[in-house]
């Protein structure tokens, strides 16, 4: 148990730390008192505890969303600009105290958690500024004595499920543009990490978001989800999670039509080419599989390497994967923490075990690392094939599982051979054989000679079982819109 006293994350702000949810302005425990206990995921030491609130506290916190929600879509686009770009800015101000808080709970390196605030905190600058580009149309009319205007509109109190694996980023990724469009959000960040929410919190209170435009509740997920989507004040939905609880969501939706925006889970293909710069591929497929210990749902999956490249591949990226540092993420140096849950690592353990039953090879790691449960040496499994589970299911941690390939169309008919379509990676220098192959693989999002693809100027989502919606650039806007046609007649009178 950590130590508890004033200060237990010994953050340079301590009151960034709060335990308890954010219902119309008011921090608050669950009705019940109940709570549940947050753990350090390196340490297994409990942090604190988070309230487990439920179906009547997220009906409140609805009910205050909705009735701030006029003031708040009054406002010009330009003075809700100047509000969230003071949240930006204190994001930024905090970056240590959000990552300290950020890697405590949820695992990540410092130095990931740093660039995590600052990706998070560039999608509020991003929408900040698109909201003041919310643009109609007038459309040429269709009888001379009317005239056909297109106006956009908030679409209403939105809601918001995050997941665990970005504390800060998902929760941005969401809000910034709800906020910006004139929409409140309630927030039910994951169970496991909600301190950073409640930090976001904070900061949003102290940039100026009125009470009730930004909600926060934990708890009982199942209970505090039937709120979100059956209670009729709620116009949206969007989530980012797994893909049972993304379908099972929508369903729910289904009983008062709502939008919903849904980012799911993703079995990414890494492909490379005999023709691709070899440093550059290595470097790419690290960034790509290794990122978060491979906690991310764009994570390189299945690295499909061309036969006249395959052996040199592999022994560049042993020598380069053998340097990642494991270790909790607050020391220094370290480049790979542990994964949020011991669950996480049985998963891994799962795919390894049945890859290697049908025929893989372990070419590195490939077992529980002596620094705790949570922590999995950085893996290679080599002659993998589309038998077995890791070809058809998201492993969600640091192994890398190798096939080997001979020719073009075989490797698009390999990649595209799943339900899910979120990134796709290739690397090659051909420049036709770049084009054809990024047009054929049937992913939202294709990273070439690249294994970092996120950023929030461009359309983050995926096709297929991936989901539906897109999040940060131009379009990221829309799913908190609405579309309003006025048809003006008597023109002429
Ligand atoms: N697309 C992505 O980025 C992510 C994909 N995943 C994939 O999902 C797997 C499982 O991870 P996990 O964290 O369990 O993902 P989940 O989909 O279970 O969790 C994501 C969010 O959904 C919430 N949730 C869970 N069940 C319900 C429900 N019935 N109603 C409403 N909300 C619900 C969770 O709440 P709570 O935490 O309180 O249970 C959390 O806030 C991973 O191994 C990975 O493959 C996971 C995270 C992110
Ligand atoms: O769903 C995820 O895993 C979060 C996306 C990570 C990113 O934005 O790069």
């Amino acid at each position: 148990m950590l130590e508890m006293n004033d200060n237990p994350l010994n953050l340079n702000d301590p009151d960034l730390l709060r335990m308890q949810g954010l219902i119309g302005g008011a921090w608050c425990d669950a009705d019940s008192g109940e709570t549940l206990e947050v753990k350090n995921p390196a340490t297994g030491e409990i942090i604190g505890t988070t309230p487990f609130m439920g179906e009547a506290e997220t009906r409140r916190a609805i009910e205050a969303a909705s009735a701030a929600m006029p003031a708040w879509a009054g406002k010009t686009a330009k003075e809700r600009a100047n509000i969230l770009r003071k949240w930006h800015d204190l994001m930024l101000e905090n970056t240590e105290d959000l990552a300290r808080i950020m890697t405590i709970e949820m695992g990540k390196p410092l130095a990931e958690a740093r660039g995590e605030v600052a990706y998070a905190a560039s999608f509020i600058e991003w929408f900040a500024e698109e909201g003041k580009r919310i643009y109609g149309d007038t459309i040429p009319e269709h009888q001379n004595d009317k005239r056909i205007v297109v106006i956009k509109q908030p679409i209403g109190v939105t809601v918001a499920i995050t997941p665990w694996n970005f504390p800060v980023a998902m929760i941005t990724r969401k809000a910034a543009p709800a906020l910006a469009a004139g929409c409140p959000m309630v927030i039910k960040p994951a169970e496991l990490t909600p301190y950073s929410a409640f930090a976001m919190a904070v900061i949003a209170e102290r940039a100026g978001i009125p009470a009730g435009i930004l909600g926060v509740v934990t708890g009982d997920a199942p209970a505090i989800g039937q709120e979100m989507t059956s209670n009729p004040i709620v116009q949206k939905l969007t989530f980012t999670g797994s893909t049972p609880v993304g379908k099972l969501l929508m369903e729910q939706c289904a009983g008062t039509v709502k939008k919903t925006s849904m980012e799911l889970g993703g079995n990414a293909p890494f492909i490379v080419f005999d023709d691709a710069n070899l440093d550059e591929a290595v470097e790419a497929a690290i960034a790509s599989k290794y990122r978060n210990s491979g906690q991310t749902c764009v994570c390189a999956n299945r690295m499909y390497i061309q036969s006249g490249i395959h052996d040199a591949f592999i022994e560049k990226f042993s020598e380069q994967v053998k340097k990642l540092k494991v270790g909790n993420g607050l020391d220094d140096g370290v480049m790979q923490g542990p994964l949020i849950v011991e669950a996480a690592v049985q998963k891994v353990e799962r795919h390894i075990e049945d890859a290697v039953a049908k025929g893989a090879k372990i070419s590195l790691g490939g077992k529980r690392h002596s620094l705790g449960q949570t922590f999995f040496e950085p893996t290679i499994l080599t002659g993998v094939t589309q038998e077995m589970t890791v070809a058809s299911e998201e492993t969600f941690g640091p192994m890398a599982a190798v096939f080997k390939f001979d020719d073009e169309q075989e490797v698009i008919t390999l990649a595209n051979d799943t339900e899910f379509g979120l990134a796709a990676y290739l690397c090659a220098r051909d420049i036709g054989r770049i084009w054809r192959v990024s047009e054929a693989l049937e992913y939202g999002i294709v990273g070439i000679n690249t294994g970092i693809i996120s950023t929030e100027v461009a359309p983050f989502g995926g096709v297929k079982q991936s989901g539906i919606g897109r999040e940060g650039s131009k379009y990221g806007i829309d799913d908190y819109l609405e579309i309003k046609y006025m048809c003006i007649g008597g023109i002429n009178s």
